[in-house]
């Protein structure tokens, strides 16, 4: 039998919990008979710092293609805010509706829910170090991030890429995206702009931003990123 541990907040971000110290931060699951055997806790749930990245950047900026590198090189779990949403839409929960109908407006879905989603992965996973990417896409998101989780990203990354470009990208994407056409994409740039550049802001303010320039190869722009994530010393894989 389990039951229901309401905070572990002394188990996560003990270090980190500047923003609200009484949060109540991450929900585990404990067995309390001998009956069943403990459950095991995932390095997450042992972990008292885990690394969080966010991951920012306009729609076709280059956020999901960098991530993948990174995961490659220094194995972090990459948690993608809009692939959870779409996730979501595929499983026919009771909020697929009015998450697709968000998505196709290029809108921000309920930073609640959001959030609900990028907190069940974190706390299924094994690993400690986190990509955050397209999240927070808005000063409400991150507020409620801040308090949900009682903590501050580590590092934000920041793909700065000109509309023309981000716009060429998504239109050649064709991975069948209900939100990858072009009326879409204006929504969301303006979104991008209204709600996600302060975010940037934001952090730029707080010397947590890595602005990387997104005009590039793949690579060349990976050269840029690469060393954000050295510079902490994680192991480099090979
Ligand atoms: N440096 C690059 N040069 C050319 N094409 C790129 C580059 N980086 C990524 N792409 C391509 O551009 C498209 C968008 O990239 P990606 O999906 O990584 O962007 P994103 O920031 O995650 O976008 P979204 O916010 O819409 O999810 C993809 O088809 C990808 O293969
Ligand atoms: N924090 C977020 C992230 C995404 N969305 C919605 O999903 C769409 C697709 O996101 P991508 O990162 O995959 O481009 C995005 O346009 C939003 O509609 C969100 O609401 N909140
Ligand atoms: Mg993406």
């Amino acid at each position: 039998m389990w039951r229901r541990v309401t905070s572990v907040s002394h188990l996560t971000f003990a270090h980190k919990s500047t923003v609200n110290k009484n949060a109540c931060t991450f929900k585990c699951w404990e067995s309390f008979t001998t009956e069943i055997p403990r459950k095991e806790k995932t390095t997450y749930q042992r972990a008292k710092t885990p690394f969080i990245t966010f991951v920012l950047g306009g729609p076709g900026s280059g956020k999901g293609t960098q991530c993948m590198k990174i995961v490659e090189n220094f194995g972090f779990t990459h948690l993608s805010a809009g692939e959870l949403l779409r996730r979501e839409i595929a499983s026919n929960s009771a909020d697929g509706i009015m998450i697709l109908n968000t998505i196709k407006e290029g809108k921000i879905v309920p930073s609640e829910l959001t959030i609900k989603l990028i907190q069940k992965e974190m706390e299924l996973s094994d690993n400690y170090k986190f990509l955050i990417d397209g999240f927070p896409r808005s000063e409400d998101n991150r507020k409620a991030f801040e308090q949900i989780f009682g903590a501050e990203p580590d590092v934000v990354l920041f793909f700065d890429c000109p509309e023309d470009e981000m716009v060429k990208r998504v239109l050649n994407r064709n991975q069948g995206r209900v939100d990858d056409n072009i009326d879409t994409i204006k929504k969301r740039l303006k979104v991008f702009t209204a709600l996600n550049l302060p975010v940037v802001n934001h952090y730029l303010e707080k010397g947590k931003l890595y602005k990387i320039n997104g005009v590039g190869t793949v690579d060349e722009i990976y050269k840029q990123v690469h060393p954000v994530f050295s510079s902490f010393h994680f192991e480099v894989r090979v």
